[in-house]
């Protein structure tokens, strides 16, 4: 049988609201009155439709569909002064868009701070009617994460423009589909420093959701990160979990007791209902890669029939030391392409060396590539390259490479950077591998990780490795089954090889998923292909030098 799509319409109003994420009042960006947002939910092949007003009163708002290629419609990224020119108050835009590919997604806002804010909801894409995954479960939960600040989104945003630097530090909390317990625990005898123990009606905005399981099932979960910041790393008490999908792509199944998702990730894991029947069981998500600051956000997976307010009654389980990499890195290299997976191009047409710096501009602090730290223009680059408007953004892109005499173990030598808004133009077809090259960051001794998301594409992970990339490297990267995925991190002190085909007209972020390094610059821009668009809607470019052009041109 044929399978039939369909049009999967949602009409949304994004708006601010009070809101207790923690239970501790704040303003969160909502969206319909929810927060996170709606799930959106719909097959492969399907068209989805948000037409999405903007409520806030006083400032724009554009959405991303993370993890979606927008293959032939990249004026529905959602990527403010990229993609298109930030949705203004009142205003209602339409997002329009093929989710071609069956997995575990999400969207969030992408304009200043909106994602810390908030702005964010599930995505998820069912194979098509009469097909099957490739794996069997009998039931399906959906976990969200994401990171909460007491300081909203503007003063954060503020914080990290000022001068002298003022960093936004490590979350109040961790959220699971948006509920967290700041000032109590649901394990409070285990809790150090000591917190008074939870008590719930249910009702709360921040009351955990349990998730009931019948003995001896097998259930996905699944799993997304859309944290500001942390780096995080989940467990089930007592319970195996079977890794089966990365971004939106089938891996090779393999097992684990915890596992690392950092910021822009996505995963589905099984499992089975295999334990003592009579007794619930911990989820833990705690943070690592920085220094941890905030407890593990905690929810109780339930065995029917007994009862979900019964705690566990072992101590949650312990998330890896935060700076044990090793153990983070034996995750990340067991993770395989399924054997049906398309295999990567066994050259490449055009090699980019990204390296990761922190600088200074002017006594304001920075992240940039190749020294240059992004800024973006006022006029979308998808618009701006299509009209083949002058002075839009720099003319010349930026560098391919940085000095070879760059030391990666040490802090700059020359700390300051420049703005830039020039962008990478990819040959279209072309095939680009990108070696992203991380470094000392300022502070002696210090090197961060990082998560890099790319739009538009899924790109094959062709490898990791330690210090500085070298051209004998090449013979380590996997060509035989590199997983595909849109996201992935640099270690500390270490390099990321990846590998994508420039095939999908139009401007593309490639960024550090981290928000505040985003803002702070952390990313470039690809264009291809844009000359073979033909028509990108007009309300998608009505402001910059592409607005002044079309109220020129009387219609
Ligand atoms: O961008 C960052 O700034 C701080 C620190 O480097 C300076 O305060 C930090 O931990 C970051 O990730």
């Amino acid at each position: 049988k044929r399978s039939s799509t369909k049009v999967a319409h949602f009409k949304w109003e994004v708006e601010y609201m009070h809101w207790s994420p923690d239970c501790n009042e704040g303003v969160v960006m909502g969206i319909n009155g929810q927060f996170p947002g709606p799930t959106i939910r719909a097959r492969a092949g399907d068209t989805v439709v948000v037409e999405l007003t903007n409520k806030l009163p006083t400032e724009g708002v554009v959405i991303h569909w993370h993890g979606i290629r927008q293959m032939g419609t990249p004026w529905a990224d959602g990527t403010a002064a990229i993609s298109q020119c930030a949705i203004n108050p009142g205003e209602t835009f339409i997002y329009k868009f093929i989710v071609d590919k069956a997995g575990t997604y999400f969207y969030h806002g992408h304009y200043g701070m909106q994602r810390s804010a908030g702005l964010y909801g599930s995505l998820i894409v069912d194979v098509a009617e009469y097909k099957k995954e490739p794996f069997h479960y009998d039931g399906e939960f959906n976990l969200l994460l994401s990171d909460w600040w007491h300081k909203n989104a503007h003063e954060q945003e503020l914080d990290l423009s000022s001068k002298p630097f003022r960093w936004i530090g490590e979350p109040q909390s961790l959220l699971l589909n948006g509920r967290g317990q700041y000032n109590c625990s649901l394990a409070a005898q285990f809790s150090n420093p000591p917190l008074s123990q939870c008590k719930f009606t249910g009702t709360e905005q921040c009351a955990p959701q349990t998730m009931t399981v019948q003995p001896n099932k097998i259930y996905r979960l699944r799993i997304a990160s859309t944290t500001a910041l942390a780096s995080l790393n989940l467990a089930i008490g007592g319970h195996k979990m079977v890794v089966v999908e990365a971004d939106g792509n089938y891996v090779e199944p393999f097992s684990v007791y915890d596992m690392d998702i950092y910021s822009g990730e996505s995963y589905s894991i099984l499992f089975k209902a295999d334990q003592n029947p009579s007794q619930n069981y911990w989820i833990s998500v705690g943070v690592r890669g920085r220094k941890p600051n905030t407890p593990q956000a905690l929810t109780i997976l339930n065995y029917s029939p007994t009862s979900s307010t019964k705690l566990p009654t072992s101590r949650p389980p312990t998330t890896p030391l935060w700076n044990d990499y090793y153990h983070s890195k034996s995750f990340a290299n067991r993770i395989k392409a399924w054997r049906g997976s398309p295999k990567p191009p066994t050259t490449y047409n055009r090699r980019i060396m990204l390296l990761n710096t922190q600088n200074r501009i002017d006594g304001f602090t920075k992240w940039a590539i190749n020294n240059i730290s992004l800024s973006l223009p006022v006029t979308p680059y998808l618009g701006s390259i299509k009209y083949n408007l002058k002075n839009a953004f720099a003319n010349s892109q930026p560098p391919d490479s940085f000095s070879p005499s760059y030391d990666v173990m040490r802090p700059p030598v020359n700390p300051n950077t420049t703005h830039g808004d020039g962008i990478y133009m990819l040959k279209f077809n072309s095939t680009i591998d990108v070696i992203l090259q991380n470094a000392n960051a300022l502070a002696d001794n210090v090197s961060e990780i990082h998560p890099w998301h790319l739009h538009g594409h899924d790109f094959w992970v062709l490898g990791y490795g330690e210090e500085k990339f070298t051209d004998k490297d090449v013979v380590k990267f996997n060509l035989k089954n590199p997983p595909l995925r849109n996201s992935v991190v640099i270690f500390p002190y270490g390099w990321t090889a990846l590998r994508f085909v420039a095939d999908n007209p139009g401007a593309w972020a490639f960024h550090c998923h981290i928000e505040p390094h985003l803002h702070m610059g952390m990313g470039v821009v690809f264009a291809e292909g844009i000359y073979r668009l033909k028509n990108i809607p007009k309300e998608a470019l009505t402001c910059g030098l592409t607005g002044k052009m079309f109220m020129d041109r009387k219609h």
